[in-house]
């Protein structure tokens, strides 16, 4: 706890509330990091390696999504440390969303991240009833079923496209390597596959499947329904490699899906791709940035690449007070929108400010956040946003 209180920066977290329930097990956690913009709002992960610390770093990943794509809502991020294959996964979801609620009622709105799934989001809204909610839950209950949609996945394949857009080729036979063939990465492939690009690797924890001539997306797609995550383990012997190689392979990009802290600097002074487009939160080390920079690999930040969860999130937020669902295609036409505008935007930046991309989108965000939390009195120098509106002038009496 002493390390992360020395974390604790003027932006936040603003709070952290730790659950707990012995009947099942469960051991949750919610991060508040910054509400400046709005509540804070982000997803709900569980993986049984999660940590405080980890959830605090995606807390802070979610205030700077938000804040690129300019939409009024704050970063927070819970977790969940369980297996999302235990039979008891409803039970300790149920725990989670009930001791969150005794703990800050109404104030965390639970949604979708690794190891979650419209399912645990309808579970969670059931447990809350009137006591607070989730989105990403099933259209038949009037939700925005992202990661089904493959929203986020999506607005990643933008993303691709625009960076490789700036390097001045297009996507067409462009050959792609991801990590993660979860809701992200294979909604990033489909949509990148019909668009013409080769998927030369892909991956999950059960293991990694290469063909440098492209892989069948569309057949990948199908074992991955049938057999889920274990489908990779049915790639003939030759198309395999060993966990983590499919970071390494040839390709003109390469798309980290799944975990933090994959591309570290052993990784990324062997990386092949010239573009690496984050499609997870914060699979890149800081350190590892520089290294790619220094070997010319561009690569665009998470909460640029990304931001296709927290659009569709932002409308499923608003569609808990109306009856009317929003469309599918209003969406994603937005999130196509916002992520090549933002892609663009933050690579062009690089270019002329001579920074990392990382850089570049940090102080587009940051500044939106500080500007906001000055508005609101919360920094300790006044920020300068403040003298567009002054005190009102009182006549003297
Ligand atoms: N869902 C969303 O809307 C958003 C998600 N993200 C981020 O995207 C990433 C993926 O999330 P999501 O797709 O929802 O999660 P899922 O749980 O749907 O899928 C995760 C995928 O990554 C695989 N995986 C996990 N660890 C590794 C590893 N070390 N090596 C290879 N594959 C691995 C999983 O395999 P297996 O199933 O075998 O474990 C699975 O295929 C996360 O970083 C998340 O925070 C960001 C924005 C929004
Ligand atoms: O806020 C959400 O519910 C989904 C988006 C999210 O968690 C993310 O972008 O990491």
């Amino acid at each position: 706890m002493t390390d992360l209180l020395q974390d604790i920066d003027e932006f936040g977290p603003e709070k952290i509330v730790c659950v707990a329930d012995s009947r099942t097990g469960m051991r949750g956690v919610l991060v508040i990091d910054n509400t400046a913009r709005g509540t804070g709002k982000g997803g709900t992960r569980m993986s049984p390696s999660v940590t405080v610390t980890e959830i605090a770093r995606l807390a802070r990943v979610m205030t700077w999504k938000w804040a690129a794509v300019d939409l009024f809502h704050g970063g927070a991020k819970a977790g969940i440390n369980a297996d999302p294959s235990s039979p008891d996964k409803e039970r300790i979801v149920r725990a989670f969303a009930r001791k969150l609620a005794d703990q800050i009622p109404a104030s965390y709105v639970a949604g979708l991240d690794m190891g979650m799934s419209e399912r645990d989001a309808a579970i969670i809204q059931d447990e809350l009833g009137d006591r607070g909610t989730a989105v990403g839950v099933p259209e038949e209950l009037g939700g925005v079923p992202y990661d089904q949609l493959g929203v986020t996945g999506h607005g990643v394949a933008e993303s691709v496209e625009a960076a490789l857009a700036h390097r001045g080729r297009g996507v067409q036979g462009a050959r792609i390597a991801f990590q993660g063939f979860g809701a992200v990465g294979s909604a990033a492939a489909r949509r990148l596959h019909a668009r013409g690009a080769h998927v030369v690797a892909l991956s999950t924890m059960d293991g990694s499947v290469h063909d440098p001539d492209g892989l069948d997306v569309p057949g990948w797609l199908e074992a991955r329904s049938e057999l889920g995550d274990a489908c990779v383990a049915t790639a003939p012997a030759s198309h395999q490699l060993s966990p983590g190689s499919e970071l390494l392979v040839d390709c003109d990009v390469l798309v980290p899906a799944a975990s933090q802290d994959v591309i570290d600097d052993r990784t990324a002074r062997h990386i092949k791709a010239p573009v690496v487009v984050e499609g997870a939160n914060l699979p890149t080390t800081p350190s590892a940035r520089e290294i790619l920079a220094g070997r010319d690999v561009v690569v665009v930040p998470d909460f640029i690449a990304n931001a296709g969860g927290v659009i569709a999130a932002g409308f499923a937020m608003d569609a808990r007070y109306s009856a009317f669902r929003p469309e599918a295609a209003t969406i994603l036409d937005t999130v196509t929108e916002k992520s090549r505008s933002n892609t663009t935007l933050v690579l062009e930046r690089s270019r002329t400010d001579g920074v990392l991309p990382h850089e570049a989108a940090l102080s587009l965000a940051r500044e939106r956040v500080r500007t906001a939390m000055g508005l609101r009195g919360r920094l300790r120098a006044p920020a300068s946003a403040a003298a567009r509106y002054p005190e009102p002038v009182r006549p003297d009496r």
